[in-house]
């Protein structure tokens, strides 16, 4: 079977956005992976798949497939390359839209000047919520914000990182460090993400403050690895930093791929996350 596709990013989190508006396209988990495969498919960090809505009063569907070939809950990169691609195709001419996804409904807005805006919804932060089995250890209050304990073994040695834990629909382990260059992001992001704490497993943040409306961030994503940026994973950086009086709304995100910005009030108030999305290719694969 052939499959068209586009090929896009967001601040260089790259994804597969592929049409099946009019035709479905249900595809095995290890055929996904292989489209994402960066030597054996097309590549990407994600892929996208627009489909018609189930639910009444929303626009589009939007499911979202890992470079490991696994279905999750929300992508905020990928929301605005969503939009891009639906207006692009011509597939609508409205300018605000309503999405669901697996995990409740994202309300993507066009931009007059072309940029994308994305109401991501509130934060979630009971840590059953996000999930985070916190069995044992010291309890959670809402309002209180909690920096969690980690024990992982890095080389043979044991150290304890401490996260706050977030969900955006997805689950974010966010963690503050001095320098993000230097943080050990492949080796213990890794482990972060199968921790056994997390049992649908975790995004894994480094956040680098650099004043109260600036940070320089990092992210290990769950099914992914080292992404450019990671949409969601700057909400949840942002929400941990603001809940940690580290931080105050709007803030703006540098991300290795490019720039976000994120905007939050607070409590049940939604996240708001502008940043860019670039189409780069068309093209045709057999499946
Ligand atoms: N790159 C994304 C997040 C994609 C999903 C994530 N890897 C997960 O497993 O939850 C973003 O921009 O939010």
């Amino acid at each position: 079977m052939k499959l068209t596709f586009t090929k896009m990013h967001g601040a260089g989190n790259d994804f597969i956005v592929i049409d099946a508006t009019r035709t479905p396209v249900d595809l095995r988990p290890d055929q996904w992976q292989r489209l994402a495969d960066r030597r054996f498919g097309i590549g990407a960090d994600q892929i996208l798949v627009v489909q018609p809505p189930s639910t009444e009063g929303c626009d589009f569907r939007y499911r979202i497939f890992n470079n490991d070939g696994g279905e999750v809950e929300q992508c905020g990169n990928g929301a605005r390359a969503f939009v891009k691609f639906v207006t692009e195709k011509g597939l609508t001419d409205k300018t605000s839209l309503r999405v669901e996804t697996m995990k409740g409904i994202i309300a993507p807005r066009l931009e007059a000047d072309g940029s994308i805006t994305v109401d991501m919804g509130a934060p979630r932060l009971d840590p059953a919520e996000v999930p985070f089995d916190s069995a044992g250890l010291a309890g959670w209050a809402e309002g209180e914000d909690t920096t969690w304990p980690l024990p992982i073994k890095v080389a043979g040695a044991s150290k304890t990182v401490f996260v706050s834990v977030v969900s955006m629909g997805n689950p974010h382990a966010v963690q503050v460090v001095e320098n993000v260059d230097t943080a050990p992001v492949a080796e213990t992001g890794a482990l972060i993400e199968r921790h056994v704490r997390f049992p649908a497993r975790v995004n894994a943040g480094f956040m680098q403050v650099v004043d109260r409306h600036h940070i320089r961030l990092r992210v290990y994503e769950r099914g992914a690895g080292e992404t450019l940026a990671c949409g969601t994973g700057a909400c949840a950086a942002v929400v941990a930093g603001i809940r940690r009086g580290l931080l105050d709304s709007p803030v703006r995100v540098s991300a290795p791929g490019g720039e976000l910005s994120i905007a939050w009030d607070g409590g049940a108030q939604p996240v708001l996350l502008s940043g860019p999305a670039v189409t780069v290719f068309e093209g045709e694969v057999e499946i």
